[in-house]
């Protein structure tokens, strides 16, 4: 289906939908958003990171990603949504409006575009990349496992068939290797938020050790104070804490990768819902999961800005 300036944000899209709407997107909002292309997946589709800015030269940036995992469709719905409400409520809030007169913000909305056709034309299920792995019938790395961040260590797997296949390098998933080269080169990212579901968790580093990580304290603040204010809407009850301590361990995961590099605020969203429906999140749940994820992204925004 193809998308209208008027897209539907109570139901899910297509890739095409999603890719066709940006461009209406940022058509609407010359002054605050440009569409970037920062390379193309494995099977050469391009991958497209909105950014918002009002100005200055790389000021600090705020990275948000949906989708890395293909089939937690809820989590590309709600970037499309937040991407629309930021522009949308750029110039009336005030908090938001002064957020972006100081910082800039990253979206990558599709961070799997090859998983995310697949898990629309051949399997609603399909988590990974859809690369090739050598001498196997099977397909795909698990892109939360490919960052260098305690590669290949235990909590990711090392046989192509599995679903937490960590791939033969990190970085061996260009979709993975297009961001890493986004962030390194712009070199002034303050906070990487990628956004999973599903289990209603906030989580920070570390995935690859059960330790705690240096900024700890400081990180599960942020959060309880974030997952306070998603709560505050529906009353959806958010847990937080480490990924290796509230989830599982795992290993290569993209905010460890971040954290290591530098960027303090790393956080892994896995929003609705606790299992019920799991990854098929009827759609109309997208739009209260969104309204409220949105209330937690900006309180960490606002920190950010602040601190
Ligand atoms: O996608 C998940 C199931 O939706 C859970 C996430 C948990 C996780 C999130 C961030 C970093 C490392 C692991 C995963 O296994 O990669
Ligand atoms: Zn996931």
């Amino acid at each position: 289906e193809r998308s209208t300036r008027s897209l539907n944000f109570g139901a899910y899209h297509d890739l095409d939908t999603i890719y066709s709407w940006i461009d209406t997107l940022v058509a609407d909002y010359p002054n605050l958003i440009t569409k970037q292309h920062i390379g193309v997946t494995y099977e050469n589709r391009p991958m497209y990171v909105l950014k918002f800015s009002t100005g200055g030269y790389n000021r600090p940036a705020i990275w948000i990603d949906t989708g890395i995992h293909a089939r937690e469709w809820v989590t590309q719905a709600t970037g499309v949504w937040t991407a629309n409400k930021i522009a949308t409520d750029y110039g009336t809030d005030a908090s938001l409006t002064s957020l972006l007169n100081t910082m800039d913000i990253y979206m990558l909305i599709v961070a799997n575009p090859d998983g995310y056709v697949f898990s629309h034309t051949n399997d609603r299920m399909w988590r990974k990349t859809r690369s090739v792995n050598p001498g196997y019938a099977c397909r795909g790395v698990d892109p939360n496992r490919n960052w260098d961040a305690g590669f290949g260590g235990p909590g990711a797997s090392s046989y192509p068939c599995s679903e937490s296949y960590h791939g033969p390098s990190a970085n061996s998933e260009i979709e993975v290797k297009n961001v890493v080269n986004l962030i390194q080169s712009h070199g002034n990212f303050k906070a990487f938020i990628s956004v999973h579901s599903y289990s209603q968790l906030l989580m920070y580093p570390y995935g690859y050790v059960c330790s705690s990580a240096n900024h700890q304290a400081e990180l599960d603040s942020v959060g309880r104070a974030a997952a306070q204010k998603l709560r505050s809407l529906y009353g959806t009850a958010y847990q937080v804490g480490s990924i290796c301590n509230i989830i599982y361990q795992a290993s290569g995961g993209s905010i460890d990768w971040s954290y290591n590099s530098g960027i303090k605020y790393s956080f892994a969203f896995e929003l609705r819902d606790t299992g019920r429906y799991g990854f098929i999140l009827p759609a109309d749940q997208i739009i209260p999961t969104a309204s409220e994820t949105w209330l937690a992204l900006k309180h960490i925004m606002e920190y950010v800005r602040d601190h």
